[in-house]
């Protein structure tokens, strides 16, 4: 018998609250806690098995389904370090660096064009073991992936955000962010998917509604509602973001929001805004990591005047955007 259906329920809601959740939706009621769950379902009443539409077995089978759900969400949110071991540049020369990433600090990957950024991302995505063209090793709290549990949460351990977040789905954004945070078993449903829209509003500027369908939603707004439902809803702690400078969003305020959830962000970029935003950088170069740059007072000093560089740029971009016409410097600003 499985472990969950055998240990008592006053146990396993020490371990995970939310049982008590599958109980009440199941309309069970246990009058002594320290019986399991098996014992429960064995003692209802045929009536019970009527009023539900269901039976023991596929009750026994939704609530081993839950408790794997809720032990896969621990395992993933006990992440404290990612640590990239080098492998070789495109010349097949050692890497000078390895590179150690830990939550609630955000990393760049800075190179010039064609250096290998992506390359580096997509070695996480995979939780490379020496199996990539780079030969580079990543380690999940000290582990290779395929030591550990790891290696089947792979999906659950990585949130991507990219410059391409096309919708193929046929429902509205409520009904999205409804499926997803079920599928996370949140409790609070519908206050998150208020959350989720209000951040996202906030994060692109450009506010869409809870019925609106995700196929209609423009690429700066679809990327502010991934950032906001990754910040929100999914329990990844690692979100790897390839280029969001020109997505639409207000890249600090996004920043901080990931980082405030404690997640590890890594994040392919040519944005000096979003490298000096950034606690350290990694520098590729020739397909290797070179060195990591942990960002000075200088630099966070120099972070002020250059936001106030780039809002003038934005406020340029916005002037000739709405069909604006200069007729002497200054009408912009
Ligand atoms: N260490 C390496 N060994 C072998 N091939 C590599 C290595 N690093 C990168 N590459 C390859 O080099 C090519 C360019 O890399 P990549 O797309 O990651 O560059 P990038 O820095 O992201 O470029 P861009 O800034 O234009 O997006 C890819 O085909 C990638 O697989």
């Amino acid at each position: 018998m499985s472990d969950c259906l055998s240990k008592s329920i006053m146990i396993l809601q020490k371990e995970y609250p939310m049982v008590a959740d599958f109980l009440s939706s199941f309309n069970l009621k246990p009058e002594d806690d320290s019986k399991n769950f098996t014992e429960i379902v064995n003692e209802l009443p045929a009536s019970y098995f009527e009023d539900q539409a269901t039976d023991a077995d596929q009750l026994f089978e939704l609530f081993q389904e839950f408790i794997n759900g809720l032990e896969d969400t621990q395992t993933v949110q006990s992440i404290d370090s990612l640590e990239v071991l080098a492998g070789k540049d495109k010349s097949g020369n050692s890497e000078s660096c390895n590179l150690n990433l830990i939550p609630g600090e955000i990393t760049c990957i800075v190179g010039p064009t064609g250096s290998g950024k992506s390359r580096l991302l997509a070695d996480i995505e995979w939780l490379a073991n020496a199996d990539t063209p780079t030969g580079r090793t990543v380690l999940i709290n000290g582990e290779k992936a395929d030591d550990s549990k790891i290696a089947q949460m792979g999906g659950k351990l990585i949130a991507q955000i990219t410059q391409n977040m096309n919708f193929v789905l046929d429902m509205s954004v409520e009904e999205f962010l409804r499926m997803h945070a079920q599928s996370h078993f949140m409790l609070n449903v519908e206050e998150v998917i208020t959350e989720v829209i209000k951040l996202a509003n906030d994060l692109s500027g450009e506010p869409f509604q809870p019925d609106t369908p995700v196929t209609f939603l423009s690429g700066g707004q679809s990327r502010a509602l991934m950032i906001a439902n990754v910040a929100c809803v999914g329990q990844a702690p690692i979100v790897l973001i390839d280029e969001i400078e020109n997505a639409g969003v207000n890249k600090k305020k996004s920043l901080d929001l990931l980082v405030k959830k404690d997640k590890i962000v890594l994040m392919a970029t040519h944005d000096p805004l979003l490298i000096l935003l950034a606690d350290k950088r990694v520098v590729i170069k020739n397909g290797g990591m070179h060195k990591v740059i942990e960002t000075n007072s200088i630099e966070r000093d120099f972070y002020s005047e250059l936001e106030q560089l780039d809002n003038k740029l934005q406020l340029t971009k916005d002037y000739f955007r709405y069909g604006n016409e200069l007729k002497k410097v200054g009408d912009i600003y």
